[in-house]
């Protein structure tokens, strides 16, 4: 028997936080598969990343600060890393949210009812649900595919289940912490897990496919990661992975690189290879809904796909795969649900983001690159933290701030951090563009506290070579 609701939600993440009360009066489902190695309520965020990976980088930062008291003259002992009490911490904080949420969400009010299983199309609004303990097929008048991202395997002869590999699925659930991990991949993950497994004593390499690490930050943000990193971590740039197969506790990871052929020998390997939408789990196309070429879901500025009734968010149809984005396009369909005769954008100008590695690194809008790419007229400025007095406080030699802005308008254009609290320093920056204040404005129009770190955007405002 068809099962009919006002409105089916794929997806417990993003899509979780829609239903509130004022949608007491429309019969709801809210179907979820489970993410991570417990198949857990809630998403990607809560369960297996922004959440867990920012609780572990906290503490690598912590283990880290006898390095950073050496330099200030501070001696102070890393005496040891007591890996399943940091591990059973954090997901002990997790687990209970999320069983919480999933608890609600099936119990908690009349007009919800959670499936715990996969939905799939199997035509316009109607879909296939399979539980552990039924099959059912529902339709409805409006449906929201919340479904997000999984990790990308790619295609290495003997890179399969059988060889016993992490994901950031599984990676911050091990039993043990290994001696050696290597990490293929130079984008977020690796750039972050590196820094969380190094601080904790793990030896690490990472295989980039490129010359850097993180190579869609601003060119010079890059270069000045990518030093550091190979000061911490064994860095193969240039690298790719052939094959890889196991001998006993060992894994061997054949390479061709500048030098020829290699093998390295290691005891863990993260695969960090980027993140896939999973439009095909939902087999979006039988529900007739359009895709892009890289298989995210094709929606408009109100976030509604080409089916009419169906709507999408997050990381099943979006460019980026960030949770403030995936909450931001929420909100969007949220209000479109209710208030149809009055649409709502989502606002998709000054998109930021923020890598919580060693050092950290937070970004908004152009590159460099971008900007000479799209043959847009910038000025740029750049400062070291060195410069100001909170820098010379932390004895930082190698945190800055780049900007480029507009020459006629003085209008900001993308702005660039690498340093100590860099995704706290950039907020103001997010904010000017957002609500178009000039960089002359924004740094003559107001007290900056002395001597904090803010300084350091004061300054490279300032320096801006500006009419
Ligand atoms: C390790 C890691 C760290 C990250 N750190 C950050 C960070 O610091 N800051 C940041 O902004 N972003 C971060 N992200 C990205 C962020 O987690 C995602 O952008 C965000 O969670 C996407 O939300 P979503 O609602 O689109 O998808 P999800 O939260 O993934 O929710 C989708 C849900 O749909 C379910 N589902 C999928 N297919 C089906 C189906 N067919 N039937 C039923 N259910 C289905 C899934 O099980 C999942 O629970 C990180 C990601 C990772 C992996
Ligand atoms: N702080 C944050 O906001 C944060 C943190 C973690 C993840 N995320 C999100 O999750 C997404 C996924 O993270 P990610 O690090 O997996 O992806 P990513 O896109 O940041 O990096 C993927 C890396 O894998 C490399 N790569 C791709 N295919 C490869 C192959 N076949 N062999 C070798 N290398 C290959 C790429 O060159 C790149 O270095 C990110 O794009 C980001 O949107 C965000």
């Amino acid at each position: 028997m068809d099962h009919h609701f006002d409105l089916v939600i794929i997806g417990s993440g993003s899509g979780n936080s829609i239903v509130d009360g004022r949608f007491a009066d429309r019969k709801v489902a809210i179907v979820e598969k489970g993410v991570g190695p417990q198949a857990a309520y809630g998403g990607t965020c809560l369960n297996v990343g922004c959440i867990p990976t920012k609780m572990f980088v906290h503490t690598a930062d912590t283990a880290r600060a006898p390095q950073h008291g050496a330099v200030l003259g501070v001696d102070l002992t890393l005496r040891g890393a007591d890996w399943p009490a940091i591990r059973d911490r954090i997901f002990g904080r997790i687990d209970p949210l999320a069983s919480g949420g999933e608890r609600y969400r099936a119990t908690g009010s009349d007009n919800v009812t959670l499936y715990r299983g996969t939905a799939r199309f199997v035509g316009e609004r109607r879909l296939a649900v399979e539980t552990a303990e039924e099959a059912v097929t529902i339709t409805a008048d409006q449906v929201v595919v919340a479904a997000g991202s999984r990790p990308v395997i790619p295609d290495v002869p003997g890179l399969d289940q059988a060889l016993g590999y992490h994901t950031s699925d599984s990676v911050m659930r091990m039993d043990r912490l290994p001696r050696r991990m290597t990490i293929l991949g130079s984008g977020f993950i690796a750039a972050e897990l590196a820094h969380v497994f190094s601080a904790l004593g793990v030896e690490i390499t990472v295989i980039a496919r490129g010359g850097v690490l993180l190579r869609h930050e601003d060119a010079a943000v890059a270069r000045r990661f990518t030093e550091l990193a190979r000061e911490r971590w064994d860095v193969r740039p240039h690298r790719k992975l052939l094959r890889a197969t196991r001998d006993a506790d060992t894994l061997l990871l054949d390479l061709e690189g500048p030098q020829g052929a290699e093998t390295l020998r290691t005891d863990e390997l993260l695969v960090a290879t980027g993140r896939r939408p999973n439009s095909d789990l939902v087999d979006a196309a039988a529900g007739g809904l359009a895709l892009h070429a890289d298989g995210r879901i094709a929606v408009d500025e109100r976030q509604a796909t080409s089916v009419p009734g169906v709507w999408a968010l997050g990381d099943v149809s979006s460019p980026w795969q960030l949770k403030h984005v995936a909450n931001h396009e929420a909100r969007t369909v949220q209000h479109n649900l209710l208030h149809p005769d009055d649409p709502r954008t989502s606002d998709h100008r000054y998109v930021p983001h923020a890598v919580f590695s060693s050092p950290k690194i937070a970004a908004v809008g152009m590159t460099e690159q971008e900007a000479q790419a799209a043959g847009r007229d910038y000025v740029t400025s750049a400062r070291e933290y060195s410069g100001v007095a909170y820098g010379w406080a932390m004895e930082d030699t190698t945190s800055f701030v780049k900007l480029l802005a507009d020459p006629g308008t003085g209008e900001l254009i993308g702005a660039h951090i690498i340093g100590p609290e860099a995704p706290t320093l950039i907020q103001p920056l997010i904010q000017a563009m957002s609500f178009g204040l000039d960089a002359r404005s924004m740094a003559k129009g107001q007290y900056w506290i002395h001597p904090a770190m803010p300084e350091v955007v004061e300054n490279a405002l300032l320096d801006l070579p500006l009419g």
